[in-house]
């Protein structure tokens, strides 16, 4: 056991905030084409493992043109605020030319930015200047379906019925084929088909009428798509997030979710990407059980899944202030392949989804956490998560504790590193998107605009007016929850045994405490952390690490050391410690 080192993996980029002009050209080429200066591929560095993550919309982050909506211009002019809060990735959702009926996610144009976010070149400025910083970006890659409004469907709808064009999406005579088939926004849609007048025929789309889904039986669509992510791949972006992943194929007699066709071509895609591109990164984004999810993580097909099924369970176990719910998950918990990780979300665009829970544990998340039917969406609940939390500080930094130790690579929702409101009289899932607020003034700071043309209004809700909870306020006040993120990531960068450790379960005899330790090399932290409201006291069996000194991984601060005896501590309300086992000094 060691004390923590620093951060293991390097980035290819970082040479242009580090060191000289010459070493990044070399770099970025080498990345670019897959080999390594002499020729030979480049080593994986796995980075992705040791990332923060950060979720963002270009359009409700800053507004740098003041027409009332956020653009790339001043996304990059608040770069520094993101390298200042310690996140190393972004993921920006969808900014494609679209008709924002499902705000961006309808794409009607793959390879250009919608004007109201700017122009290609102000993405490339926003690019080059987010790797200067040593920023990955990871962009939303929407593979399923695309906007009514897109070309191909303009074109398939008009066409011979069984021609290649027709063939780009998936038709039919009947709304019968694939019956039974989930519908994902039931607040929404009645069901999977829509009559098109044009074509004569039923379309299938498992989202929004509005959003038809691509066909990929057919190879004129699997080509179409490669050419795209050859397209951002070669601006230099770090990879994709591959949005509802599991959908890509149908077939009669199944849920038409995770097929084998559908890995089948997430294989191909990786393989596509890996010998162009070299380490880009894809995120699954597939809403499915734990061991379908893992098909997704053998080592070729995606680098990270969203843990859908733990998300919900952390919300469960801070309900009922047990830690069995997160016990039960981590323990059944699917292997991955080594190259592999999890990332690892609270909050995102979308509501709060309920979809891999029982029955039994929806109804008590609802419960629990939507008692306002208004707050409810689909299946899941569209609040951010401090309203979530109650606006509980503790309970807050104990589910932030949580995320950022538990296995995988941790995934902040912008704002919700101030613990920003939500509008749930916002229609669908835009209660949880509104404006960043960066300052009390005019529009939170996001806008100089007239308030009357915002993209979306600004929280005035007044337990989180922008107001009090804004960027600038928070940074002025060394309690606030804004600087806690700051060392929190700072702290967890110096510990690379919680992005890359293994996991051990530890014995704990109080139900209310959830104890674990992350181990790494010669590096292991124990977690523990009380899911109550009340003061809790435990022994943890600790055995295989007697005479180790735990240190608090926060203030440097040493505890006896382990001994014969289970080791016995005291938690205050909601209270977690990181410790760093360290080895007792030679002599002792
Ligand atoms: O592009 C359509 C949708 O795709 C993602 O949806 C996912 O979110 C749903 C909940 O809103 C979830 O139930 C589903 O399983 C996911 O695929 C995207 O994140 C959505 O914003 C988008 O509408
Ligand atoms: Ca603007």
């Amino acid at each position: 056991m060691q004390a923590p080192e620093g951060q293991a993996a390097g980035h290819p980029r970082q040479g242009v905030a580090q060191g000289g002009a010459a070493g990044t050209v070399l770099q970025v080429r080498a990345a670019a084409d897959g080999r390594g200066p002499a020729g030979g591929p480049v080593p994986p560095t796995l980075w992705y493992k040791d990332a923060i993550l950060y979720e963002l919309h270009v359009r409700t982050f800053f507004d740098g043109n003041g027409d009332g909506t956020g653009d790339f211009r001043g996304l990059t002019a608040r770069l520094d605020y993101l390298q200042d809060l310690g996140v190393t990735a972004l993921w920006l959702l969808p900014f494609y030319p679209s008709p924002l009926a499902d705000d961006g996610y309808d794409v009607a144009d793959y390879t250009a930015v919608h004007p109201a976010y700017g122009t290609l070149g102000d993405f490339k400025r926003f690019l080059a200047e987010a790797h200067r910083r040593g920023l990955r970006v990871i962009i939303d890659l929407v593979l399923n379906h695309t906007s009514r409004q897109h070309r191909w469907f303009q074109r398939a709808r008009r066409a011979r019925p069984g021609s290649p064009w027709r063939n780009f999406y998936v038709w039919s005579e009947t709304p019968d084929r694939y019956r039974g088939v989930r519908v994902i926004f039931p607040d929404y849609e009645e069901g999977n088909w829509t009559w098109d007048p044009v074509a004569q025929a039923y379309y299938w789309h498992r989202f929004y009428a509005h959003q038809p889904d691509l066909n990929y039986e057919n190879p004129l669509v699997r080509r179409a798509m490669l050419r795209v992510a050859d397209f951002w791949l070669r601006l230099g972006v770090d990879g994709f997030r591959l949005d509802a992943l599991s959908y890509l194929y149908e077939a009669e007699g199944t849920t038409c979710a995770g097929l084998p066709a559908t890995h089948d071509f997430v294989r191909e895609f990786r393989a596509h990407v890996e010998s162009r591109y070299g380490e880009r990164v894809l995120l699954a984004e597939a809403n499915e059980p734990p061991a379908e999810l893992a098909r997704y993580l053998q080592g070729d097909e995606c680098h990270m899944a969203f843990h859908f099924p733990l998300m919900p369970r952390l919300f469960l176990a801070l309900a009922r202030e047990e830690a069995r719910p997160l016990e039960q998950v981590l323990r059944d918990a699917p292997a991955i392949a080594p190259a592999c990780q999890w990332a690892v979300f609270l909050r995102n665009h979308d509501e709060l989804s309920l979809e891999m829970v029982t029955p039994e544990e929806r109804a008590a998340l609802l419960d629990a956490y939507a008692p306002d039917p208004q707050a409810r969406v689909n299946l899941g609940i569209r609040r951010r998560l401090a309203p979530l939390l109650g606006n509980d500080r503790r309970r807050i930094e104990l589910a932030y504790g949580l995320l950022f130790s538990l296995p995988g690579t941790p995934v902040i929702y912008y704002g919700d590193e101030i613990g920003m409101g939500d509008n749930i009289y916002l229609p669908d899932r835009h209660a949880v998107r509104t404006p960043m607020q960066w300052s009390g003034g005019r529009n939170a700071g996001f806008s100089p605009a007239n308030p009357q043309r915002l993209c979306a209004p600004v929280v005035v809700d007044p337990a989180y007016h922008y107001e009090a909870v804004n960027v600038e306020a928070q940074l002025a006040s060394p309690d606030s929850l804004l600087n806690w993120m700051r060392r929190l990531i700072a702290v967890r960068k110096g510990l690379p045994a919680l992005g890359r450790g293994s996991l051990e379960l530890v014995e704990a005899d109080n139900p209310r405490v959830l104890a674990f330790i992350r181990r790494h090399g010669d590096l292991a932290v124990l977690v523990v952390a009380n899911l109550s409201r009340y003061v809790q006291g435990v022994r943890l069996g600790l055995g295989p690490y007697r005479g180790a000194i735990p240190a608090d991984a926060f203030g440097g601060s040493a505890l006896p050391p382990v001994g014969e005896e289970p080791y016995f501590l005291t938690l205050g309300p909601h209270g977690f410690y990181w410790f760093v086992l360290r080895r007792p000094p030679a002599g002792l």
